[in-house]
């Protein structure tokens, strides 16, 4: 399991750790592990052109010592000072003393333009708001630089605890990060800004503490992926219900019922006017032809894609005494007073705009602030709550804990219908046993990979994800 813990909870540990070492030796731990990194970049550090940009808090001391390595070992190397008076005296002097040269932030943009390598130490967990207008000239000079960009700690600009980018922030190739991810890390917008993340072991002791987020690794899905054993009949490893489609989308019900076969459920029974079409595609499935409540016994529903307007069979389902997975129109057409008086569990699959409606706020809010928006619905639902997008959040009914992020899938995942396909597998997941927080997180990690492989680079419909996901299954189990 990969963690994310918050600033507050960072800076914590930082000072019981610090307590019992030489001053200045944290400091020097991330900056060995930062020139490590920037080394491993640049492949020949000797005659490299190094160009540090360099804050006023210690984000910038990181920078300096680590510059002050590189130079040892032949990079020129020239600190950016965007604050000369407060920048680190102790970093500055170490960069002093290898060679290194200090600039004024009016000479910055042009020597990032000629620069091998740039490092960004503007700032780091110290960071309030967006990027300050002294620094963004730079962030843009270095986006468009040939050169390669390592952010330290952070990229510059992005919100640590919440992933949340207001206004102009720095782009890296490379974020080295100290002690533990932070969660803007994980989560887009910021998670894109970060490029590819390395963690640099500091010694901060973290475990006995919850978290902000997690996420799971092969090894965590497959120690819950369902697994039949010997005595395991179809009805053993879990029925589930998909109650979905219209006449106006009977292919939503078809994608529903087919992530539901990839999912671990002894058995898929359909209700609702797609019968049709899904036994023609899939004729293993069990339809009926009476509401969910007279279908026969499942171990969890699906209600809500493609459902139109069929609020009926979405009250039936909600009363339903097993966990349910509600999706789509269903989000719209579910009563928030029966959802949140269900004692079963209760697993929600909103994408971004469906978040909004139900919280009443716009699309760009909750795109912008993820976190705060799974954990709020969680809160007023009192449900476990799955936020779709480009990086999926989990967060239990109640928003309270850690919350899972998911970090998988592929931006191929945005076609029409793979969300259908999303729900009938973590509904088959719910059936075969999972918690709703496992069966969501799991779903979106299989369906995340299933996406990535089918796709490996060109454009893949919906049902392509769904016969992808036994490949990922298969991955996962084995492995790797
Ligand atoms: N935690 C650990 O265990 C370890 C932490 N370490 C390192 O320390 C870093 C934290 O250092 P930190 O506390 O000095 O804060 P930091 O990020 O440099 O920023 C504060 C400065 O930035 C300024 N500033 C604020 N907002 C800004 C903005 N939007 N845009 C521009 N500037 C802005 C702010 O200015 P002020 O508000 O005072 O005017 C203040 O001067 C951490 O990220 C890691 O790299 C490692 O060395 C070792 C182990
Ligand atoms: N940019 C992206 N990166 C990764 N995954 C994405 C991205 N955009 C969408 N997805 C995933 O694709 C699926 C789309 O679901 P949804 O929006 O409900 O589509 P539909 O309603 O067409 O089925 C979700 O699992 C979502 O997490
Ligand atoms: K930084």
């Amino acid at each position: 399991m990969r963690t994310a813990y918050s600033v507050e909870t960072v800076r914590t540990a930082e000072r019981e750790l610090m307590a019992r070492l030489p001053e200045g030796a944290l400091m020097q731990r991330a900056a060995a592990g930062l020139a490590a990194a920037c080394a491993d970049l640049l492949g020949r550090v000797y005659g490299s052109r190094v160009v540090l940009l360099v804050g006023s808090g210690d984000n910038g001391g990181d920078a300096l010592y680590a510059g002050a390595r590189l130079a040892r070992r032949g990079a020129g190397v020239t600190a950016v000072l965007l604050n000369p008076e407060r920048a680190h005296a102790g970093g500055l002097a170490a960069l002093r003393r290898a060679g290194g040269t200090v600039a004024g932030a009016g000479q910055g943009e042009g020597l990032v333009a000629r620069a091998d390598l740039v490092v960004d130490g503007i700032v780091g967990i110290g960071g309030k708001g967006g990027l300050r207008p002294e620094a963004v000239p730079l962030a843009v000079a270095a986006e468009r630089s040939r050169a390669a960009v390592v952010a330290v700690d952070l990229p510059s600009g992005v919100d640590a605890d919440t992933g949340e980018v207001r206004g102009a922030a720095v782009r890296a190739d490379l974020t080295v990060t100290f002690g533990t991810h932070k969660p803007g890390l994980l989560i887009d917008p910021a998670r894109e800004y970060a490029g590819s993340v390395r963690l640099v072991d500091i010694g901060l002791e973290l475990e006995a503490v919850p978290p902000e987020l997690e996420a799971l690794q092969h090894a965590d899905v497959a120690r819950l992926l369902p697994v039949p054993g010997a005595e395991s009949d179809k009805y053993r490893r879990g029925v589930v219900g998909i109650a979905a489609g219209s006449a106006r989308y009977p292919g939503a019900a078809v994608l529903a019922v087919s992530g539901a076969l990839r999912g671990g459920a002894g058995a898929v029974r359909y209700v609702g006017p797609a019968a049709d079409a899904v036994i023609a595609r899939f004729p293993e499935t069990l339809v009926s032809d009476q509401g969910p409540a007279k279908a026969g016994r499942v171990q969890a529903w699906v209600v809500g894609p493609g459902a139109g307007e069929d609020a009926a069979t979405v009250a039936e389902v909600v009363a339903a005494d097993v966990p349910v997975l509600i999706d789509a129109d269903g989000l719209r057409l579910a009563e928030p007073a029966a959802v949140r008086g269900r004692t079963a569990p209760t697993l929600m699959t909103p994408h971004a705009g469906e978040a909004a409606a139900l919280l009443g706020v716009s699309r760009e809010e909750v795109e912008g602030g993820r976190l705060a928006a799974v954990r709020e619905l969680a809160g007023r639902y009192g449900a476990v709550v799955l936020l779709k997008g480009s990086t999926t959040l989990v967060a239990s009914a109640g928003g309270q804990g850690a919350v899972r992020v998911n970090a998988t899938g592929t931006s191929w995942l945005a076609t029409a219908g793979s969300g259908d396909v999303l729900s009938g597998l973590a509904g088959s997941l719910l059936a075969a046993g999972l918690s709703a927080v496992d069966a969501g997180s799991c779903a979106a990690y299989l369906h995340g990979l299933a996406g990535r492989l089918t796709a490996d680079g060109a454009p893949v419909g919906a049902h392509d994800v769904a016969a992808g996901v036994p490949a990922a299954w298969r991955d996962v189990v084995r492995g790797g």
